[in-house]
């Protein structure tokens, strides 16, 4: 079931802090501009690697969901992993029925590339937040 890593989440709380860590520590050229996903509670900067992106996310709002996060991890961290999957409603169906805790009510919900992602508890994964995406259609 699972597919390409599409990204990791790397939460902080300034994107335009956090960009310069990857633009002049590690030489990254194509970092998109920054925008927000009120729906999600965050405000994403994607950072183009060779093999996959960086998710770079700040908090948009007060219910944002990594307030939690940044509160225990003031200076930021690694958030969670993103691996594509062929179909969304499979993968969380098949994630419920192994026993894993589907975050939120499970319907999924659009993501930073405009396909349906759902959010696995970390307590059932070792400690890693997992994301799963439906993989864009006009993907590879
Ligand atoms: C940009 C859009 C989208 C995309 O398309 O790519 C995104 O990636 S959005 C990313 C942000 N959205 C989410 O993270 C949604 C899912 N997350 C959640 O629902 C919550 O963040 C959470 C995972 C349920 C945690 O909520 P929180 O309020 O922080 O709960 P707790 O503080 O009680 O934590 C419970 C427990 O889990 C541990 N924890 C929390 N976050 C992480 C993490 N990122 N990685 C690993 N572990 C995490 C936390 O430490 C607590 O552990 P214990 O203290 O041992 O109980
Ligand atoms: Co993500």
């Amino acid at each position: 079931m699972i597919g390409r890593l599409n990204h990791v989440g790397i939460a902080t709380p300034s994107i335009d802090k956090a960009v310069a860590v990857y633009r002049d520590f590690l030489g990254a050229t194509k970092i998109h501009e920054k925008f927000a996903l009120p729906a999600q509670g965050v405000w994403v900067c994607f950072v183009d690697t060779p093999n996959s992106q960086i998710e770079l996310i700040e908090p948009y709002g007060e219910d944002s969901p990594i307030h939690g996060f940044l509160k225990k991890n003031p200076a930021g961290g690694q958030h969670h992993v993103c691996f594509e999957v062929p179909d969304i409603i499979a993968a969380r169906d098949d994630m419920r029925a192994k026993g894993a805790t589907v975050l939120g009510t499970g319907e999924p919900r659009i993501g930073a590339h405009g396909t349906p992602v759902i959010f696995i508890h970390p307590k059932d994964m070792g400690g890693v937040l997992f994301e799963l995406m439906e993989t864009p259609k006009d993907a590879h």
